[in-house]
Formats: structure tokens, C-alpha cells, sequence
């Protein structure tokens, strides 16, 4: 008996952070995509045969232009996007590099404090990253 194709997406992305040079606090990268009018973590779909952290990085450089460190692996989100199933593999990552440069996929950055990306995050599901974010790096945790 065969079995059914997977037809779940696979794409993966980082919470991508730094920390402030004014306060030594860490700040979160959100970026917003003028497709969607929305703030998300960067992220995107795997290429064919790509590992998942592999592609995580190479979203991070593409949209925020970002080059990072991986930590630890996050929780994996799981969703429906234009009718499939959809895997997103989450790494922490501090960026070490970075020099943004807009495009028509993702025309702003920011770089946040943990309440304030909290606040901004379109999606209520993207937003319990922030806090694991905050575990890895054994800092309290946001209020919210
Ligand atoms: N970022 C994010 N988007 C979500 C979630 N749940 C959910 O329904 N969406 C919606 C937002 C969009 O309307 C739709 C597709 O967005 P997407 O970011 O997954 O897909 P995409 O193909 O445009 O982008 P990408 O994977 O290449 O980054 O899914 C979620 O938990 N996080």
C-alpha cells in the first residue's frame, strides 16, 4: 500500500536578536512584508534537499540581511497556508553582521525590545517565541 505524499510545506526562520548598545538588553528583529502588511519573524520555504537550519539562515540574510550565529532550536509551528499544511522550524540566532537593504518581499526592519516585538507580531501564534527566546538566554520573562 502506497503511502499518501506529504504535502506539508517545509520552510524554517530565526528569532533573530542583538543586543542594544545602549543598554546591553537583547532586541528582537521583526520584519514586515508589504504583501501581507504584516510583522513576522524572518523566515520562508526550504529549497529542494536544503537542511532546515541551513535555510533558516539563508532567509535571515535574504530579508534582513542579517548574518547570524544559530543557539538552540525554538518550537516548531504548525499551520494552514493557502490550503496546505505548513511546518515552520524556529532556531534562536544572534546576529553578528548586518546591513539591510529593502526589497519588494520585505521593505522595513525593526529591532525591538521582547514586549515591545511581542506587541507588534501580526500573528498570536508567532508570539510565544519571544519568551522561549528569552528562556535560552535565561532572561525573564515579558509581561502579556
Ligand atoms: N507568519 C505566520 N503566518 C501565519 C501564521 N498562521 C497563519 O495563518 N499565517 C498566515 C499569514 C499569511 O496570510 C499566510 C501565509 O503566510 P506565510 O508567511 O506562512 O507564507 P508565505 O509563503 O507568504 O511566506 P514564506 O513562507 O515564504 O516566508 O499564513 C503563523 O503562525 N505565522
Amino acid at each position: 500500500m502506497s503511502t499518501p505524499k506529504d504535502t506539508t510545506v517545509q520552510a524554517a526562520g530565526c528569532v533573530l536578536w542583538r543586543r542594544s548598545r545602549a543598554t546591553g538588553e537583547p532586541e528582537l528583529c521583526l520584519i514586515h512584508r508589504p504583501k501581507y502588511d504584516d510583522w513576522s519573524w524572518p523566515k520562508g520555504k526550504l529549497k529542494r534537499g536544503e537542511e532546515a537550519l541551513a535555510g533558516a539562515l539563508r532567509e535571515v540574510a535574504e530579508e534582513t540581511g542579517c548574518r547570524a550565529v544559530p543557539g538552540p532550536e525554538l518550537s516548531t509551528q504548525r499551520y494552514r497556508a493557502n490550503g496546505r499544511p505548513k511546518k515552520v522550524r524556529y532556531w534562536a540566532a544572534e546576529a553578528v553582521a548586518c546591513a539591510f537593504s529593502p526589497t519588494d518581499e520585505v521593505d522595513r526592519v525593526l529591532w525591538l525590545d521582547p514586549a515591545a516585538a511581542r506587541d507588534r507580531l501580526t500573528q498570536a501564534h508567532d508570539r510565544p517565541l519571544v519568551d522561549e527566546l528569552l528562556a535560552v538566554l535565561h532572561l525573564p520573562r515579558t509581561a502579556g
